[in-house]
């Protein structure tokens, strides 16, 4: 278990993390989500074992994370700019990988080339982006690493090399537990993958909770009255958002179905839909609630 308590971090005074807790079961998707700023690649260089945090813990399996060689023989983290060194091929890059984790796979690091069809001997740094991205993964999931650590890992592949990785990181998960710690703004991408979403704006863990859980805390509903809509309603529930469309209003709520369900049922409307939202939609509604507006958002 990957575990942060009461972590801070700070750059020149600005709290880049502040207070934060958090904890990643093995075998859990987690995805960070947050503002641009918001405290994310410092939150996962804390937990790669970068960044020695100013406070609080971070550990994994309850053993300390910075500097520490055993765990990080067990992790792999890929940057949003994964980095190969100078004039490397792939294959010298194996090597090295070969030489520092024990764990090191040589005939999955084969299945994994074959797989991606990429050219081992053609040298990284001539790669386009989207290869060097496909190169950084088969090297990672060659060490067969406990935790992964991605952040933006999407960034530059075709929907097929998505689709093909997102199906990897899915088996691996399933057949040996690793854990995947994620940050990225694809939220329909994480979407996809992750069990458990934390939302991070300045340096604070605003809601940390499984993807499920967080989709059934918020809701779309649109309703329409033969009259005006009732006042008292509105006040009733914890709205996070309305836009008047013609006579529907349409409505972000945070709570349970059931009782919003009830609540509107009783005031007697002529059109009443509860939808779900997209984790796109929560993170835009959360984050507005919160002051961080995007003015005019359309919801379709
Ligand atoms: N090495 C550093 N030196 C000084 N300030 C830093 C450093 N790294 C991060 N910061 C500051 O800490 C804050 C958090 O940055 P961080 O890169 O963790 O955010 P982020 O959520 O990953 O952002 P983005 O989504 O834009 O990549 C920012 O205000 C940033 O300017």
């Amino acid at each position: 278990m990957i575990e942060m308590k009461n972590v801070s971090k700070a750059f020149n005074r600005l709290n880049a993390v502040e207070n934060v807790d958090l904890s990643i079961e093995r075998g859990s998707i987690y995805g960070l989500i947050g503002s641009n700023g918001a405290g994310k690649t410092t939150l996962i260089k804390l937990l790669a074992g970068i960044y020695l945090q100013d406070r609080g813990s971070v550990t994994i399996d309850g053993e300390p994370v910075y500097e520490n060689l055993s765990l990080k023989e067990r992790m792999f983290y890929i940057p949003d700019q994964p980095y190969f060194l100078p004039q490397y091929n792939t294959k010298q890059m194996a090597q090295f990988y070969k030489s520092i984790y024990p764990t090191w796979n040589e005939e999955r690091f084969q299945t994994l080339v074959a797989w991606f069809e990429l050219d081992i001997k053609k040298k990284i740094h001539t790669f386009s982006k989207g290869w060097q991205r496909q190169a950084a993964f088969i090297l990672a999931l060659s060490t067969k690493p406990d935790i992964l650590i991605l952040d933006e890992p999407m960034d530059g592949l075709d929907p097929v090399v998505r689709k093909k990785v997102k199906n990897i990181l899915i088996q691996d998960v399933a057949d040996r537990k690793m854990t995947i710690l994620i940050s990225s703004h694809n939220l329909r991408e994480l979407e996809d993958i992750c069990d458990h979403i934390g939302i991070i704006h300045k340096g604070k863990i605003l809601i940390e909770k499984e993807l499920d859980e967080l989709k059934s805390d918020v809701h779309k509903v649109q309703v329409a009255y033969k009259n005006e809509v009732p006042k008292q309603l509105l006040n009733k529930l914890s709205v996070l958002h309305t836009e008047k469309r013609g006579s529907v209003l349409l409505c972000i709520i945070r709570g349970r179905e059931e009782e919003i369900t009830e609540l509107i049922c009783k005031s007697n409307p002529v059109i009443f839909d509860l939808l779900p939202l997209t984790l796109e939609e929560i993170f835009i509604y959360e984050m507005g609630d919160i002051g961080y507006a995007i003015e005019n958002i359309i919801v379709e």
